[in-house]
């Protein structure tokens, strides 16, 4: 059922974000982009109409728990789902030759003119991308012969060029070792010059550090911001928002496959209007406000919701300590523009949303 009661705006879709710029920013654009399990009877909805834009330069995120549809989001994007799934919705892409194409209906045959040349991925776990077999100069060399037609000793050139430009000492030694001579955080380089060698105008990087110890993370991520000065854009998975932080400029927070709030990095932090979102912010570790010894920090209750047994109303109720009997577990929220070009899934937002949400999480855990 839909809502009947509204507390402000209503908004069908997430379409609408109190933006200025211009719409030729644009490289990227997921409209109410659903994944669809199985068929019939059985079919589930695992991402639920997902909207967002990524932008030259910018950097956009998706936050939230495990198993909230982030990496289907991004899998459905270079259109890498399991043969069970499909999608709905549409996936615009403004090639670099200006045309724009619907990724999510794309034959076959053309994806290898997106993936690596539009598209660069970097995921969480190098191991299981990088073949262990090729040296690291085969496997980034094989991108410039394979896409560009490059010859082995010009596409060999390319790839040392790559390594010094994500920071592998000793770029020409390097291009002879293989995958398990190199450490983590040198493997996870190598799988960024790979994504980045055809100079794709977006990169995806699902968790591209959690495998990482925080060091190494945070000089992942520098790197990762680095490559963005340009005209590139990025779309930055990751469960940490302390990580998202560091390097995003929107963020969209994703939870039981719907998008429940987005907004600039520093509206999320400071003025989160979602209590899901404001969970997350509170369970963020603050340098500036260090916890007391032994002291956990906040974690928010209960867990995300399985597929099969989706809530009624709004899909955060159970958990949420604003849920008011009777509206939340009845009515489904939608999606409502705020008045700083945010959007909020939360039918009791404009009650609860604290002036500023750290003051919120230092009163403890009282959400
Ligand atoms: N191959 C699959 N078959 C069936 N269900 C799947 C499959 N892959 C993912 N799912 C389900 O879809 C939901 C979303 O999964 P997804 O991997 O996108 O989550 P995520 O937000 O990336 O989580 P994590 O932080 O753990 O990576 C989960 O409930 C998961 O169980
Ligand atoms: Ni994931």
């Amino acid at each position: 059922m839909q809502t009947e009661i509204s507390t402000g705006v209503m908004v069908p879709g997430a379409t609408h974000h109190a933006d200025t710029r211009s719409l030729d920013d644009t490289i990227l654009r997921l409209e109410k982009l659903s994944v669809h399990l199985g068929a019939g009877d059985h079919a589930r909805t695992v991402v639920d109409e997902v909207s967002l834009t990524i932008r030259a330069g910018e950097c956009t995120a998706l936050v939230g728990e495990s198993g909230s549809g982030k990496s289907l989001t991004s899998l459905a994007i270079m259109r890498l789902l399991p043969s069970s799934m499909h999608v709905s919705g549409s996936i615009v892409l403004r090639r670099q030759s200006g045309a724009q194409v619907n990724v999510s209906s794309l034959p076959r045959s053309e994806l290898t003119s997106i993936r690596g040349l539009e598209i660069g991925m970097i995921f969480q776990e190098p191991m299981t991308s990088l073949n262990p077999l090729l040296t690291v100069g085969e496997q980034i060399s094989e991108m410039f012969m394979v896409h560009r037609g490059e010859s082995r000793q010009v596409a060999k050139n390319h790839a040392e060029e790559m390594l010094v430009r994500v920071g592998i000492p000793e770029a020409r030694a390097r291009l002879a070792a293989m995958p398990h001579e190199l450490s983590g955080g040198m493997r996870q380089r190598v799988m960024i010059a790979i994504a980045i060698a055809c100079d794709p105008r977006i990169v995806i990087a699902d968790e591209p550090t959690t495998a990482l110890d925080v060091t190494i993370q945070a000089q992942i991520l520098e790197t990762l911001r680095g490559l963005q000065e340009r005209s590139r854009g990025m779309l930055f998975v990751s469960h940490d928002l302390g990580v998202i932080a560091e390097v995003a400029d929107r963020v969209h927070v994703m939870y039981a496959g719907q998008v429940v709030e987005s907004g600039s990095v520093g509206a999320i932090l400071l003025r989160a209007r979602h209590p899901y979102t404001m969970g997350l912010v509170a369970s963020v570790p603050r340098i500036d406000r260090p916890q007391p010894r032994g002291a956990a920090l906040y974690s928010i209750p209960g867990r995300v919701p399985e597929l099969a047994r989706m809530p009624a109303g709004c899909r955060f109720h159970p958990r949420c300590a604003h849920a008011r009997a009777g509206l939340c577990d009845r009515v489904v929220p939608q999606i409502e523009v705020t008045e700083d070009g945010g959007e909020v899934r939360c039918l009791r937002w404009r009650e609860i949303a604290p002036t500023d949400t750290l003051s919120a999480s230092q009163r403890g855990s009282a959400l």
